[in-house]
């Protein structure tokens, strides 16, 4: 009888705790933590289809962590903020532990209510064929080079005031001197061949021109795929405003809707909204966060979430910076800080800058500051819905010498696109 209740015990013990890791373990379920929300794997809900090319960056060493700060990090200041100091503000996710219990007062349990606790994700919308479907986003930026430009070379022999109208008409559509130079040469060129004789010909010919300028053969991909070592680290860099933070969900949905696991970093402690932001659009889509407290070092910030995401093993760590241009060196500072410190661990793959079109000729002089600060891999252009000036793309790239890689076409969850020069000029025209 005695060996008969120990049997029961037993096996209500065996079930009960199977039971309780498996709520915790379960994809989906989020455990909260201090500062923590524990990495799910939710990317199976998901077509991995994608329009978007990710890539793999250079070869990725994974370094063990190095308990002595390098010397080109700064000394431990006297708060908790240097990395190796914040390691403890990463709380373990509470994972149930069998208790103390003794096996044959173990009843079995009723059913967990696994509802209760299953976080409610969206739906991504199809990766693939973003920038078309969004096109119609770009009709503010529609029109000016089309309707002016191509009237004017359907209109036969062009004299030079036309040409000076051209000009004016590129101009204004944020081109750049440069590159309008650039495409009224060629222009001048193919009619003096003879090349263009019909309205359709004028439009075949200013299209080819205009995707020769975007430089349709520069790497767009973003190189987000893991090493075979450690995730892959974005980090995504520009002033306040401009879309860091949105743009860093975004881009987040669009991993995950690629297959991929994701962890976020919330390193813009400048502002503590803007890691409740982040945090909301990764429980959106199921991808942990490591925040700090408001006011943190944003490098131990990063730090920590690289660290999170080697120990979940994840994919791809986004982080998103502050970026308040008070000084430039305050700004050289805090990046350059933080990539050194993400170094540690694993190599960043790549350095966004986000730009807001609608700034034009100031979202250029800020592009400059930060590309002298930390070496950039790829622009990301957002609020292009909202702007006549489509053409800042063309300046941008000129004067920065790094690619635009994805555009922002509204506010909506799913409205970040790849950039594809083709599909962007006929958009333009
Ligand atoms: N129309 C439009 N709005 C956008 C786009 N991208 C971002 N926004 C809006 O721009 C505003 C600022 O975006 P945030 O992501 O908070 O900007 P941030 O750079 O992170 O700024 P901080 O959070 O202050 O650091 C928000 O209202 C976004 O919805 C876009 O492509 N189009």
């Amino acid at each position: 009888m005695i060996a008969l209740v120990a049997l029961i015990g037993l096996t209500g013990y065996v079930i009960s705790r199977r039971r309780r890791i498996s709520i915790t373990d379960k994809p989906g379920d989020m455990a909260p933590t201090d500062g923590v929300t524990r990495q799910v794997d939710k990317s199976g809900d998901y077509k991995a289809q994608s329009g978007f090319n990710f890539s793999q960056g250079g070869t990725a060493t994974l370094e063990a962590p190095k308990p002595e700060p390098t010397p080109e990090v700064p000394k431990p200041e006297p708060s908790a903020s240097e990395p190796e100091a914040s390691e403890p503000e990463i709380a373990e996710p509470e994972i149930a532990e069998p208790e103390a219990t003794e096996p044959e007062v173990v009843e079995p349990e009723p059913e967990p209510e696994i509802t209760a606790t299953e976080p409610v994700l969206d739906e991504i919308e199809p990766t693939a064929g973003r920038l078309s479907r969004l096109r119609g986003r770009l009709s503010r930026s529609q029109g000016a080079i089309g309707a002016s430009v191509l009237g004017l070379l359907g209109a036969g022999d062009l004299d030079e005031d036309s040409w000076e109208e051209i000009e004016d008409t590129l101009v204004m559509s944020d081109l750049g001197t440069g590159a309008t130079a650039t495409v009224v040469e060629r222009l001048r060129e193919e009619l003096a061949a003879g090349k263009v004789r019909t309205a359709d010909d004028a439009r075949s010919a200013l299209r080819k021109i205009l995707v020769e300028q975007l430089h349709p053969e520069l790497d767009r991909s973003v190189r987000a795929l893991p090493h075979a070592d450690g995730p892959a680290v974005v980090l995504v860099v520009g002033v306040n405003g401009v879309g860091k933070t949105t743009t860093t969900g975004k881009l987040a949905r669009v991993l995950v809707a690629d297959g991929r696991r994701v962890t976020l970093g919330a390193a813009d402690t400048f502002r503590a909204a803007a890691a409740d932001q982040l945090q909301t659009w990764g429980e959106r889509v199921g991808a942990g966060i490591v925040r700090g407290k408001e006011g943190a070092d944003p490098a131990a910030v990063a730090f920590d979430a690289v660290s999170r995401g080697i120990a979940d093993g994840v994919d791809v760590v986004l982080i998103d910076t502050a970026g308040r241009l008070h000084t430039k060196t305050g700004l050289m500072d805090e990046l350059g800080k933080v990539k050194r410190v993400v170094e540690k661990k694993v190599p960043v793959d790549e350095v966004l800058l986000v730009l807001d079109a609608t700034v034009g000729q100031n979202g250029l002089t800020q592009a400059k500051v930060f590309a002298e600060v930390v070496s950039l891999t790829g622009v990301v252009l957002t609020k292009l819905d909202g702007t006549a000036k489509g053409g800042i793309v063309f300046r941008i790239q000129d004067e920065l010498g790094v690619p635009v890689k994805l555009v922002g076409l509204g506010e909506g969850a799913d409205d970040l696109a790849p950039f594809e020069p083709e599909a962007f000029v006929d958009a333009l025209l």
